[in-house]
């Protein structure tokens, strides 16, 4: 499938004084797994359950498979992990994905969605009895089981362990590769990074940024350079390729520069003795934080 999958323009969500969303204009092009990723309030999952169709707009459009998302032939083409999900405590969890398997007209069989949430032997377990992780894995094995063409998944790796976290993302890969088209949020802004064909990075009931990880990383000063020395700030400021530059009071200087090579080279031919250097590329969540400081420092 290539195009979009969920459009979304000009979508404005207000609940009474709170403007939850904003002129929202979004792409999610199908087969791809898209993050959604914005600080607590920025209105991700107010834009999710817009997409579900359990909320209206204020203003504007969302079309999701180039229907109405309250459509039931849209419905039954979309599966969806919520933050939190409310399961009858007393169905197992096969008896529980067995009845989800019986919403959607081609479901997959029981057993892989079982597999794909890694919840084999769990299958016996009563839902109630579920620990905090393995009831974020039933949710996931509740979304896929409809084998659906468009998946939200409302910060899924919450609470998971580090096994089932990597479980989990091995699963949404293969989904992916099987043509699936994702759309997730997450806090785990490195497994993102590791995933995701695009970051959306929301703040305020507005999109700041909409690219592939690289070069949403790339957008934004990407290496850190730290080092002791005698230098002083506006010293430090003259080194080639500085954006900015912190020293403390016993010389431990933290630059941030595009060009790190020409900026150590530099610092070398100085001649200025220096120590503990080290040079870190900025992660995905140094971007993050980057633009959603930057928006709120133009807020204030
Ligand atoms: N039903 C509601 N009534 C009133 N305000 C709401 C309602 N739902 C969401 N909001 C507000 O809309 C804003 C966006 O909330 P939303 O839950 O979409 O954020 P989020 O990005 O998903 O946050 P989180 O990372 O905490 O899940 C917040 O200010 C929230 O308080």
């Amino acid at each position: 499938m290539t195009g979009e999958a969920i459009e979304l323009r000009g979508v404005d969500k207000t609940f009474g004084r709170v403007r939850a969303l904003e002129g929202l204009n979004l792409d999610v092009r199908a087969g791809e797994l898209t993050a959604l990723l914005g600080p607590n309030g920025a209105g991700k999952t107010t834009a999710i359950e817009l997409m579900l169709g359990l909320l209206q707009p204020t203003a504007g459009t969302v079309r999701v498979l180039g229907g109405d998302p309250r459509d039931p032939r849209t419905r039954t083409q979309v599966g969806a992990m919520p933050q939190e999900s409310a399961i009858p405590a007393a169905l197992t969890v096969r008896e529980a994905v067995t009845l989800f398997a019986h919403l959607y007209p081609t479901p997959l069989p029981v057993d892989e969605a079982l597999a794909l949430a890694d919840l084999g032997p769990l299958a016996g377990r009563r839902a109630g009895a579920l620990s905090g992780g393995e009831r974020r894995r039933l949710a996931f094995a509740l979304a896929v089981v409809g084998d659906p063409a468009v998946l939200y998944l409302d910060e899924p790796t919450t609470g998971m362990d580090a096994g089932s976290r990597q479980a989990f993302w091995e699963a949404a890969e293969r989904m992916k590769d099987g043509g699936k088209t994702i759309l997730l949020t997450t806090h785990y802004l490195e497994e993102a990074e590791r995933t995701a064909d695009r970051v959306v990075v929301m703040n305020a009931g507005r999109i700041l940024a909409d690219d592939t990880p690289e070069r949403l990383r790339a957008s934004v000063a990407t290496t850190r350079v730290r080092f002791s020395s005698d230098l002083v700030l506006a010293e430090l400021r003259h080194l080639p390729g500085v954006e900015a530059a912190e020293v403390d009071a016993h010389g431990h200087a933290t630059l941030t520069t595009r060009t790190p090579e020409a900026l150590v080279t530099a610092l070398v031919q100085s001649g200025t003795p220096f120590t503990d250097l080290e040079v870190t590329r900025a992660s995905l969540e140094d971007a993050f934080m980057s633009l959603t400081a930057r928006h709120e420092g133009v807020q204030a």
